[in-house]
């Protein structure tokens, strides 16, 4: 039997409706079909080819980037495409490039930072690409801080203009995706200063290249910061570095929603919080936990996919060797990958409509659940990402030594993503966002009721004494013994930071000595988000032959392997024996037996096509042994029997070799 057979023969295990379950990942029947019609436009148009992409130096790398990115501009014009198929169009392209920072920070910063008179000006030239921008936020000394950035903008009364200055070579830009060589406009983030004072850190529109025949303008020195991790991967994007000698901007491209700058030089502060200014950052932390379950679903696809055709030991009587998915460490290692994948993808849509809902609110001037939401992106994008980071090594070695090649599809996967922990707000500096917010919850507690993801703080006293009262490993099978178990955790583990601060007679002094603890304890709290919308989707109607069963097993696999992984959380707090958590363990074992069985459908449902997985390990026919030996084949080593070098550099050495040997 063959890899194509393996497959044919696991698909015909699955007990549900793949096709449903399709839909369910997707989120509804449309949002499959356009993700679905997408898909297919990218994987067949040879113009997106991305095989080549590990043997191109890189200047070719970058032209070519340019090019697939001009091309689906057109196709984005030519078939009227709605934003939401563009979106999907750059998603499976899958090369990072300039139209990323175009529509993911530089517009929305527009739109959620420009006043209307500047959304008017500035949006339909952004929308219609007539100006490419990016996000020139984090400098060369300081990212995460962000009140520390140096770059300053001065307010001239004579000639009412901003000067935007670097000064000093700390102050430079250095980061920014397509400000090396594409973009002609950045918002800028500088401190303001007027008549000499200093008024925090604002946005600013600056021209960097002229529209007429792209070269720098006056007083702006920009260039690339150089090759990235990985030979490919985040290659193909230019992120630049930036300096401004005294560059002169109109009053009005101050980013003029949160604040203004009056032609008298007054600094007036509207009445919407300054963290409003910090809006585009949310929301693409939000768009990353979205990203990072389709990052995770495409690498265990591939490995899934793979640890079903590869066979090791176990050969009896000269009978198939074990697949190596039957393991019960490939599973145990395996699974909880796929439930996670599926665990972020519900989590995602949820906190999708809870930006809808803060953007709606904010309309209407509501400003009450910004501190939750910001606490929600700022921990899931950090609980994703780690996850979704470590969950692609995890895969790759899943796959043993072929998954080191380039040709399966991972080391480049992992290369793409694993800054995702750093961007958008380092994942560790994000989690104390989160504490942050979770002890000035606990400290508001006698005169206010925490609402939302925060709501169980409120229950603290029950929370606080109660004990797990599971008695047998089928008693975990229970929704509330699972998030009783999780909620338990969490509290204590915050309170107990929180009271241990509140010994500190400065408090910012015990919150820098506690901050170990209280990223756990951040962990534990978003872990409950999780593990809670998982269990919420599972209430809401789900169609299809056996598609909530196995999404029921999935989110037991995702709870119960969090509760093993961090059994020492749920001990230390006291609320499990230790026996309570081997039977959860025992329970994960049974659950990773019902999963078995549904492995290939399951990722088969996450619709990817072997254009964007780029794996000869995860093909969708299982036909890798002879594809693995092709694409060896075509390695531009094998293109002649005598590579070059070999007869200046290893001839000699061999012929040394025979002189000596005569004497
Ligand atoms: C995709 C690839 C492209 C990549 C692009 C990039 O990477 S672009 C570059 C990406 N760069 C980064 O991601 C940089 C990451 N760094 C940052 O985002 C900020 O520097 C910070 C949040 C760490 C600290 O900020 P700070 O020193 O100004 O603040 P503080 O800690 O003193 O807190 C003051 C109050 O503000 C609150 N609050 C804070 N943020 C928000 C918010 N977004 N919303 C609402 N509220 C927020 C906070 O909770 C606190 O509330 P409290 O307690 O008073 O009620
Ligand atoms: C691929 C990529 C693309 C990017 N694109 C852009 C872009 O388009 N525009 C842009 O403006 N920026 C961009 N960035 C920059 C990015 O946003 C920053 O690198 C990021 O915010 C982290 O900041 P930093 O580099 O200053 O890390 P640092 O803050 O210097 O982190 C170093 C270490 O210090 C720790 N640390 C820092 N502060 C604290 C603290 N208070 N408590 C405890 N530990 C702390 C961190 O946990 C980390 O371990 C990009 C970065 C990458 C890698």
């Amino acid at each position: 039997m063959e890899g194509v057979d393996y497959l044919r023969d696991e698909r015909k295990k699955s007990e549900f409706d793949v096709e449903a379950m399709k839909v369910a990942w997707a989120g509804s029947r449309e949002a499959f079909q356009v993700s679905d019609r997408m898909a297919k436009l990218v994987a067949n148009d040879p113009v997106f080819e991305k095989f080549s992409k590990p043997t191109l130096g890189r200047k070719e790398m970058f032209k070519n980037t340019l090019r697939k990115a001009a091309y689906a501009w057109k196709l984005i014009n030519d078939l009227h495409l709605t934003e939401e198929e563009a979106k999907w169009l750059r998603h499976y392209i899958d090369e990072p490039n300039y139209t990323d920072l175009q529509w993911e920070m530089f517009v929305p910063a527009l739109e959620g930072q420009g006043s209307e008179e500047q959304k008017r000006k500035w949006l339909p030239l952004a929308q219609t690409m007539q100006i490419i921008g990016t996000y020139a936020q984090t400098e060369l000394a300081h990212g995460s801080n962000v009140q520390g950035l140096e770059t300053t903008a001065t307010f001239d009364h004579e000639t009412d203009q901003f000067v935007i200055h670097s000064p000093t070579l700390t102050s430079s830009k250095w980061w920014p995706g397509g400000m090396a060589k594409v973009a002609t406009h950045a918002i800028v983030y500088a401190r303001l200063i007027i008549d000499g004072h200093f008024y925090g850190v604002h946005g600013f529109i600056v021209q960097l290249r002229s529209l007429e025949d792209h070269s720098t303008l006056p007083g702006i020195t920009v260039g690339d910061i150089g090759m990235k991790f990985g030979h490919g991967a985040y290659n193909t994007m230019d992120n630049g570095v930036l300096r401004f000698d005294r560059v002169r901007i109109p009053r009005n491209q101050m980013l003029m929603r949160v604040s203004q700058v009056t032609k008298e030089g007054k600094y007036v502060q509207s009445d919407v919080p300054r963290q409003l200014a910090y809006g585009t950052m949310v929301s693409v932390r939000q768009t990353i936990v979205s990203d990072a379950s389709k990052a995770l679903s495409r690498a265990v696809c591939i490995a899934t996919r793979y640890s079903a055709i590869r066979r090791q030991f176990g050969s009896h009587d000269g009978g198939p060797e074990t697949q190596v998915i039957d393991y019960k460490t490939q599973q145990s290692r395996l699974f909880p990958l796929l439930a996670s994948a599926f665990a972020f993808r519900f989590v995602s849509e949820w906190l999708k409509s809870l930006q809808t809902d803060v953007k709606q609110r904010l309309e209407a001037k509501d400003f009450s659940t910004l501190p939750e939401a910001h606490a929600c992106t700022a921990g899931l994008k950090s609980l994703t990402t780690a996850a979704t980071a470590d969950g692609i090594e995890e895969c790759r070695k899943l796959c043993g030594g072929h998954g080191y090649l380039i040709s399966s599809g991972l080391p480049e996967l992992y290369a793409y993503y694993v800054p995702a922990c750093t961007y958008e707000g380092e994942n560790v500096v994000m989690m104390l966002q989160v504490a942050r917010f979770l002890v000035k919850t606990v400290s508001e507690m006698s005169y206010k009721q925490p609402v939302g993801t925060a709501d169980y703080l409120g229950r603290m006293a029950p929370l606080m004494h109660n004990n797990c009262d599971v008695q047998t490993a089928e008693d975990w099978l229970n929704p509330s013994a699972i998030v009783k178990a999780f909620e338990t955790r969490a509290v204590r583990m915050i309170v107990d930071c929180s009271q241990r601060i509140a010994k500190f007679e400065n408090q910012e002094e015990g919150f820098a000595e506690l901050s170990t603890d209280l990223v756990e304890a951040s962990l534990a709290h978003c872990q409950l988000i999780v593990v809670s919308t998982f269990i919420q989707r599972l209430k809401q109607e789900i169609p299809g032959k056996g598609v909530k069963q196995s999404l029921e097993v999935l989110c037991y696999v995702y709870a119960l392997y969090l509760l093993h992984k961090h059994q020492g959380d749920f001990l230390a707090t006291g609320y499990l024996t230790s026996k309570q958590a081997s039977l959860a363990n025992d329970q994960l074992k049974t659950l990773y037996s019902k999963v078995r069985p549904n492995a290939i459908a399951l990722v088969d449902s996450f619709n990817h096509t072997d254009h964007y997985l780029s794996s000869v390990l995860g093909r969708y026919d299982g036909n890798v042994y002879p594809k693995l030996y092709e694409a060896a084949r075509k390695d531009p080593l094998n293109d002649s029997d005598i590579a070059d070098g070999i007869n200046q550099y290893v001839q000699p050495i061999l012929k040394q070799k025979l002189h000596l040997a005569k004497l």
